[in-house]
């Protein structure tokens, strides 16, 4: 309740001004850092930010511990089943609030290597590379959208946290990024055995060296140890501009296109806009400069495709006028499959998580640190250290692995009928993704470090999805194909990363916990037995859905230009997790800062009309 509310907070249609200069689909991570920015650089243009969800004041979604996977602040969408995972289909959850995933994430706040950015300018050609789609030109965003405070030095002290300011940070964005004042002391301990294992521990892995065993900060605030988010950040503070309308409660549905240059060229003029609840029809609102998509890698694609722009097979099963052909909207769909196995620490360190659940009194005990003193465990989000292990680290078979990929031929691993611009692209990032598989300096497996927790998670996944309109019902949620697996050597590779657990747990350090392997345990020692154990568990999403309007070139597949205009539209981006052509070995939200804080300077610097 400390948090205001936005003066100009809209909840119906009829509050609305008759038009606005830019409209912005999606109030989630990206959409309200472009409208801060644009609100800020043009005092005299206004901004309308259309969002789906509610703005809460929830606790659950301040405090660092909480799950908020509730379906009050997440849409929680069934996927279609996936046959290279025992048919099973999955739930697919993203935000649904102001903040959008911002709002109910892990607040793991890291960023890929180097080399995982420099792929998308190799990727997508010459011209991406010139406008700054690399890991140089993505720096000073990273940087301009975050502010980072240091660790007291008694936690730096206690904890062992590393940090290197000048590689990594310096700017002043609103989006907080810290080292909470607590850790397990477990975590040490698994720090440790990676180590014995071999692996380096650089001092920071934010500034494009993501390898390795490193310290991830948090995106919090350090003065109230809440949840630093798009709407603390960008949002609460600038709400009372008065040239920023936010409207809640309401979804974009379509676009407002118009035909100019005797039907030459289309222009996105508006957007059409509903109510959430109710059954009160669509109504347009007209946009005098440009129409930007914030609604995320899941919701992008359907608006595109709803409006007309997309594979025309598609768009004809749906019944949907094609007014642009553009193949690779919702395609390229790209995630972290992950593996859960369990080791139970039988004679783990106290405290421990476990003992905190289990006894209410401790609990009790946390929850007064935090309200007392914003301390204790209950300042812990998501974690805060991973090991980012490259595929050479991780086995022997890796050139065998490599060599089985550039062997493959990129058609084999797409439906019938997928259009030949998708396979082009797809065969430039097999290109790319050898040489990330072969670098010492990117991550292909990422490993959390939780107390017990093995979890494996695939950072440079060979298969690539979809996630299109469903032709039965264009206006409802999409059809979501993960597709996981159905390039096999992600399995083969996820085998791998799998085995390195045991590795791991029966290192020194972690045989000071006394770890027992509960899940899979003894009925899994052969190649073959974790074959059908991998199909049977992992889980296709670490929550990183990206890539559905990817930056590329259209020959490519690639649905946004260089300046993340839509291929074939005028006055339209896309500014959200879709633009990844490809997946980075991290946590995407700070990337998906960098690109908005980018995105919004393109913008600014485009100018607009007069
Ligand atoms: C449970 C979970 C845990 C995660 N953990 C981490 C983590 O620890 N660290 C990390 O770095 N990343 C994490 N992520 C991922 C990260 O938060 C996202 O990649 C990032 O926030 C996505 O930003 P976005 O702007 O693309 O989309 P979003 O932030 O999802 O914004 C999209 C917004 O658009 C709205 N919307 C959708 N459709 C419409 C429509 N038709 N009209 C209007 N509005 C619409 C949605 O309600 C939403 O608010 C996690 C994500 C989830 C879901």
């Amino acid at each position: 309740a400390s948090i205001p509310h936005g003066v100009h907070i809209k909840r119906q249609i009829s509050e609305l001004a008759p038009q606005y200069d830019y409209i912005i689909a999606g109030g989630g991570t990206s959409g309200l850092t472009v409208a801060d920015r644009l609100t800020a650089a043009f005092p005299r243009r206004s901004v309308l930010v259309v969002e789906y969800g509610n703005l809460s004041n929830s606790t659950a979604l301040l405090t660092p511990a909480a799950t908020v996977l509730n379906p009050q602040f997440a849409f929680n969408i069934l996927s279609e089943p996936q046959p290279h995972l025992s048919n099973r289909s999955f739930t697919v959850t993203v935000g649904k609030v102001v903040g959008g995933c911002s709002a109910i994430n892990a607040q793991m706040f890291d960023r890929g290597s180097a080399a995982d950015y420099d792929a998308w300018g190799d990727v997508a050609g010459q011209e991406y590379r010139e406008a700054g789609w690399t890991w140089d030109g993505l720096l000073p965003y990273f940087r301009k959208s975050t502010t980072f405070t240091p660790p007291s030095a008694a936690d730096v002290e206690k904890y062992g946290y590393t940090y290197d300011v000048e590689a990594a940070y310096g700017g002043d964005g609103p989006i907080h990024a810290i080292y909470p004042p607590f850790q397990w002391p477990s975590e040490k301990i698994m720090r440790e055995a990676w180590k014995d294992l071999g692996v380096p521990s650089p001092i920071e892995g934010a500034g494009g060296d993501a390898t390795g065993v490193f310290w991830i900060p948090s995106s919090q605030d350090p003065k109230t140890q809440t949840r630093s988010y798009a709407r603390t950040g960008h949002y609460d503070a600038v709400a009372n501009r008065s040239n920023y309308h936010l409207l809640v409660g309401h979804k974009v549905t379509e676009l407002v296109l118009t035909r100019n240059g005797n039907g030459r060229r289309i222009e996105a003029q508006g957007v059409k806009i509903q109510a959430v609840s109710g059954n009160s029809s669509a109504i347009e609102v007209r946009s005098d400069q440009e129409v930007i998509l914030a609604a995320g890698a899941i919701h992008t694609p359907g608006i595109l495709q709803r409006s007309g722009i997309g594979p025309s097979n598609v768009l004809t099963a749906a019944g949907i006028e094609v007014k642009v052909e553009l193949p690779g909207v919702g395609q390229n769909f790209q995630d972290h499959a992950i593996s859960s196995m369990f080791y139970n620490l039988t004679t783990d360190v106290s405290p421990n998580p476990m003992q905190m659940f289990m006894n209410a009194t401790l609990m009790q005990e946390a929850r007064r640190q935090y309200e007392q003193n914003k301390t204790g465990p209950l300042t812990l989000s998501g974690g805060n250290s991973g090991a980012f292990i490259p595929l050479s680290t991780l086995t022997n078979n890796s050139q065998s692995i490599i060599s089985a990929l550039s062997a493959q031929s990129p058609s084999a691993y797409f439906p019938n009928g997928t259009h030949s611009t998708i396979i082009e692209g797809y065969q430039s990032q097999l290109d790319m993704l050898k040489n990330l598989l072969s670098s010492k300096e990117a991550a292909t497996f990422e490993y959390p470090i939780s107390p017990g927790g093995a979890i494996p998670v695939l950072l440079k996944p060979l298969s690539r999805g979809s996630v299109n309109i469903n032709s039965k019902i264009p206006a409802g949620e999409p059809l979501i194909n993960y597709r996981t697996f159905s390039n096999p050597l992600d399995l083969t590779m996820f085998i791998e990363g799998a085995k390195i657990m045991r590795r791991l747990y029966s290192t020194r350090s972690a045989k000071t916990l006394g770890s027992v392997e509960m899940f899979p345990g003894d009925a899994v020692i052969t190649d073959s037995e974790w074959r059908v154990w991998l199909e049977k568990s992992v889980s296709p999403s670490f929550y990183h859905p990206v890539g559905t309007a990817a930056l590329m070139p259209k020959s490519l597949g690639g649905v946004v230009d260089p300046e993340l205009r839509v291929h074939g539209v005028e006055s339209l981006r896309v500014v959200d997790a879709s633009v990844m052509p490809l997946i980075p070995g991290t946590h995407t939200s700070s990337t998906v800062y960098a690109v908005a804080e980018k995105a919004a300077e393109v913008i600014i610097r485009d100018g607009g009309r007069d």
